[in-house]
Order: structure tokens, then C-alpha cells, then sequence
């Protein structure tokens, strides 16, 4: 049984996007506030209807309390609602990654995204759940996905109110976990930036994706066109979106949060001295101009 709390945020985030936000920071690795605002506000501005801090876009595992704590505040401030991706560090403990969940909730976030755990991620989610008694997003991640069983038996728990898919080019799976949360009355959320538009027509019904940290109105056009059945929009849009994704989320795949930078930095969200991602690795010479040249031909 679905808690009402779950409920009521698989009900609100439906047919909305909701952008995976980077946290931009200076050369000494600093989030300056007036940058966070202005970058949060324009992504709203731009057709945002949620924000993601914090996720695996936001670098939400290297984040100390302090910074998460100003992101979080900063995103609520918006008035727009706030999912926080907790935990995601190597080693991490549950009883952590439930801190984490709890300030979350006092700084008045409507839910959290769960980072993947290997160890009895039911008992994991059941343990932020009765710590911080925030709604959660379980998160079906590429990098760590959760066996079918171990997601229907997520997808159970009272506090669970959807899953973000991302498996990245894994159209079986990315379709089975869909499925599953339908069959469990809980949201299937698109966290899919390679097969975003597929990833609609197989069942997701709202959107988490790193692919709007920047570029906003090109992924919000897809959903929008979809959702309202404007089919021959929904194409172009979607094929659109599938370019800039071809350029953003590409090997070395971690590149994509920098790419994202470079996208709004160049669109004037924040500036330039802070479109750096200390985190990404080495990227291919000419990246940037491919990315900018993409991005700015929509
Ligand atoms: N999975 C990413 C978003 C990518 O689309 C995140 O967690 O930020």
C-alpha cells in the first residue's frame, strides 16, 4: 500500500520535468550563492516544473553537509519542488545516507532520490523512509541496476512513490523497470538522455534528467508534446533533443556534467569561471566546440 505521502509526490511530479541540476563552483571548488540562485531560478524560468540537487549531475556524493545544506535551501527558495539525491559514496553506511535524508526534509524538500546500494536496498530505503518520512525516488542506475525482483519488491515499499530509469542504452531493461512501476501504481519516471523520447512511448510518465542542467526548453518541448498528444511535434522535438544528447551524453560518459557546464555557461546561466566540473574526466580535444556548436543550432 502507497503511503499518502508517496501519493501525493507521484501525483504532483507527474507529466513534469524535472532537471537533474549541476552545482556550479569556482577554480577552489565553492558554490557561490548568488551563482546557484540565478542558475536555479533561470532553469525554472526556462520550463523546469522540479529540481533534482544533488543527484549524480549535481555531484551530490562529493558535496560536504555545508554546501548540500546551501543547494538544498537555495532550490526550495525557487518554490518549485525539490528532490535530493542522497547517498551515492563508496562505503557510505545507511545510518549516513539517513542524515542526509533528514536535513533534507528539515530544509523542506518534497523527496528524495536514492542513490543504488548493493546491500538489501529495501531494507536501505525502508530505513530513510522511517528516519527522515520523505517520499522517495528509487533510482534504477546503469552503473548499479537493481535486479527485476529487487525492484518490484522496491517498488512496494509505502515510501517508494516512483523509479527514475537510466539505463542508458539498455531499451529491455529500461522497458521492464517502466513496467514494473505501472504494474506497482507508482510513477515511472525517464531518467533515459539516450532514449528519452522511446523511453515515453514505452509507459514513463514524467521526466529526471541531467540532459535539462542546461538547455531546458528542448527536453521540456518533448514531454510537453507528448503528454498532450501533439504527435508530429513530439517527433521533431524528440529528434532535436536526441542531438544534443548524441553530443552531452557520449564516452567518456562521466564527460556529461562538464559538457552541461559548458552549455550553460554558454547560455549565460552562470559564468564561465564556474562551468568547470572538478570531477570530469579528460575529455577529447574539440568537445566543447562540438557540444556548443549542437547546442546552439537548436
Ligand atoms: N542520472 C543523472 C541525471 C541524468 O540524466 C542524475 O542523477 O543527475
Amino acid at each position: 500500500m502507497i503511503a499518502p505521502a508517496a501519493a501525493a509526490l507521484r501525483d504532483r511530479l507527474r507529466w513534469r520535468l524535472t532537471a537533474a541540476t549541476a552545482t556550479p563552483v569556482d577554480a577552489t571548488g565553492a558554490v557561490d550563492p548568488d551563482v546557484l540562485d540565478r542558475y536555479l531560478r533561470g532553469l525554472v524560468t526556462d520550463g523546469a516544473e522540479a529540481l533534482a540537487v544533488l543527484a549524480h549531475t549535481g555531484r551530490g556524493p562529493y558535496h560536504d553537509e555545508a554546501t548540500r545544506d546551501l543547494v538544498i535551501s537555495r532550490a526550495v527558495a525557487t518554490g518549485t519542488p525539490v528532490i535530493v539525491g542522497v547517498g551515492g559514496r563508496p562505503g557510505e553506511r545507511t545510518d549516513d545516507v539517513a542524515a542526509q535524508a533528514v536535513r533534507a526534509a528539515t530544509f523542506g524538500a518534497a523527496g528524495l532520490l536514492v542513490f543504488p546500494v548493493d546491500d538489501d536496498p529495501v531494507a536501505h530505503h525502508d530505513a530513510l523512509w522511517h528516519a527522515a518520512g520523505l517520499p522517495m525516488l528509487a533510482f534504477d542506475l546503469y552503473l548499479r541496476p537493481y535486479a527485476e525482483p529487487t525492484l518490484a519488491e522496491l517498488l512496494r515499499h509505502p515510501g517508494v512513490a516512483g523509479v527514475k530509469v537510466a539505463r542508458l542504452h539498455d531499451a529491455l531493461a529500461c522497458q521492464a523497470a517502466l513496467a514494473a512501476a505501472h504494474r506497482a501504481d507508482r510513477l515511472a519516471v525517464t531518467g533515459e538522455d539516450r532514449m528519452f523520447g522511446p523511453s515515453l512511448m514505452w509507459g514513463a510518465e514524467a521526466a529526471l534528467v541531467g540532459l535539462a542542467a542546461a538547455a531546458v526548453p528542448v527536453t521540456a518541448r518533448v514531454l510537453r508534446a507528448y503528454a498532450d498528444k501533439r504527435y508530429d511535434e513530439f517527433v521533431t522535438a524528440s529528434a532535436d533533443l536526441d542531438r544534443l544528447a548524441e553530443v552531452t551524453f557520449t564516452e567518456p560518459m562521466e564527460g556529461y556534467v562538464q559538457r552541461m557546464l559548458w552549455i550553460a555557461a554558454e547560455e549565460g546561466r552562470i559564468p564561465v569561471g564556474h562551468a568547470g566540473d572538478p570531477h570530469a574526466p579528460a575529455l577529447p580535444d574539440g568537445d566543447r566546440d562540438r557540444v556548443l556548436r549542437v547546442a546552439g543550432r537548436r
